[in-house]
């Protein structure tokens, strides 16, 4: 099947259902791959895609449709595991072996990017993936991999109990690519309250929280800032939801893209799961934890922002009693933070002048050169942080009558 007629089949199979995109809207080849673009003018406020309910892709309808075609019962499987394992069987099973159609989604798998057309870190060369040695985003790509490894091997084991053909075929790229699609196009399950939200999906405070896959509603590409709205649709007879829809509240001029906005969001989740990043992009931030002490995770953004809590830690660390103003605590507390932040900045890869080289392919060297680039600026914005602190600690030891002068060791 062409391209095109993947598409064309697509947006029947959506509108079949009782969704489907504006009229002035085209599913085609944009800047980063396929977007939405408007084949004429349309005005503010327009409802741009909606999914049916039907179509949705939660982990419910996931574990519900694989444990009739593969016969499981009381399985216990993570809701990407479900939501995988739906998707890959979509590639397993031919539409000839699965006659109660328990797999309903193939016009929709269709579409989906191919693997060569996916770009997160887990598509990374060998070479690729070492020149973010010295990042956070390094370790967490690893560990991605190992977790998301075992998860393919509970998946497979079940199919090849069921029918060993078709285990026999799922393949680790199969399952890979089909969890790269949870994380780069899924929404948070929190859109089909009646109160829809745009919570992050990884947010530690929220487990209720699965990852869901609109259909139609994941053809935008991201655009910062871009003013939308999310509706959910009740019916009149149960007040249960009937349809996802988007609504885009900037006009959009014929030709011109039309966007989606996937929230705020740092360039190491926009590399880690959607496979771009953004150029000095204002939502960046580090990731720290103090050894030995809470472990609590802070999450510390350009401009320092959030520090105060990390630094309350570091001092509270550093004092025997309540005392937060005892200028030796303080600058205690801001040399150690200095040290962190110098030893982490001088981790951090180092930048070819020309990051275009050979060995990256290029859209690997832009996304390591905006990540790059936003961690340093962070480091360096909690550093400055850190330097007044010790100024304060200064002048609080010169109210005590103590004169000090640092030495800068660097
Ligand atoms: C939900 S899909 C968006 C539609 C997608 N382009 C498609 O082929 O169906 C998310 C993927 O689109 C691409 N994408 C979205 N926004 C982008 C942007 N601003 N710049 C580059 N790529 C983007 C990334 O590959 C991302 O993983």
């Amino acid at each position: 099947m062409s391209e095109n007629t993947k598409v064309t089949a697509f947006k029947a199979w959506l509108t079949q259902n009782g969704g489907g995109f504006h009229p002035q809207a085209s599913y085609i080849q944009a800047a980063s791959g396929l977007g939405l673009i408007a084949c004429q003018d349309i005005p503010p406020d327009e409802e741009i895609v909606s999914c049916p309910i039907e179509l949705v892709v939660s982990p419910s309808l996931a574990r519900d449709a694989v444990s009739r075609l593969l016969g499981l019962q009381d399985c216990s499987l993570s809701s990407r595991q479900w939501i995988s394992l739906y998707l890959s069987l979509h590639q397993l099973v031919e539409s000839n072996d699965d006659p109660e159609k328990c797999l309903k989604h193939r016009p929709y798998g269709d579409i989906l990017p191919s693997p060569g057309d996916l770009s997160t870190p887990l598509y990374f060369t060998t070479e690729e993936l070492e020149r973010f040695k010295g990042t956070n985003l390094y370790g967490a790509t690893q560990d991605r991999i190992r977790d998301w490894q075992e998860e393919w091997q509970e998946c497979r084991q079940l199919v090849s109990q069921s029918n060993p053909a078709w285990g026999a075929k799922f393949e680790w790229k199969i399952y890979l690519a089909s969890a790269t699609y949870i994380g780069s196009r899924a929404f948070p399950s929190s859109l089909l309250s009646s109160d829809p939200t745009l919570p992050r999906l990884d947010s530690d405070n929220d487990e209720t929280i699965d990852p869901i896959l609109l259909p139609g509603i994941d053809c935008l590409n991201h655009a910062r800032g871009q003013p939308v709205s999310w509706i959910s649709h009740s019916t009149t007879k149960d007040n249960g939801i009937s349809k996802i829809s988007l609504v885009v509240h900037r006009s959009v001029s014929a030709g011109q893209e039309i966007f989606n906005n996937y929230g705020p969001k740092p360039n190491s989740e926009l590399v880690l799961s959607y496979g771009f990043s953004l150029a000095n992009n204002p939502d960046d931030s580090i990731i720290l934890k103090l050894g030995g002490v809470s472990g609590k995770k802070w999450q510390i953004g350009r401009l320092a922002q959030g520090a105060d809590g990390l630094w309350k830690e570091i001092l509270e660390a550093m004092t025997d009693d309540e005392s937060t103003n005892d200028y030796e605590a303080i600058l205690d507390a801001s040399g150690a933070l200095q040290d962190m932040v110098k030893t982490s900045i001088r981790r951090l890869p180092a930048m070819d002048k020309n990051p275009t080289g050979q060995s990256l392919r290029p859209h690997v060297a832009t996304m390591l050169q905006d990540y790059v680039e936003g961690q340093a600026a962070t480091f360096q914005s909690l550093l400055d942080f850190a330097e007044k602190k010790e100024q304060e600690g200064i002048a609080l030891a010169k109210e005590a009558g103590f004169e000090l002068v640092i030495e800068d060791e660097d």
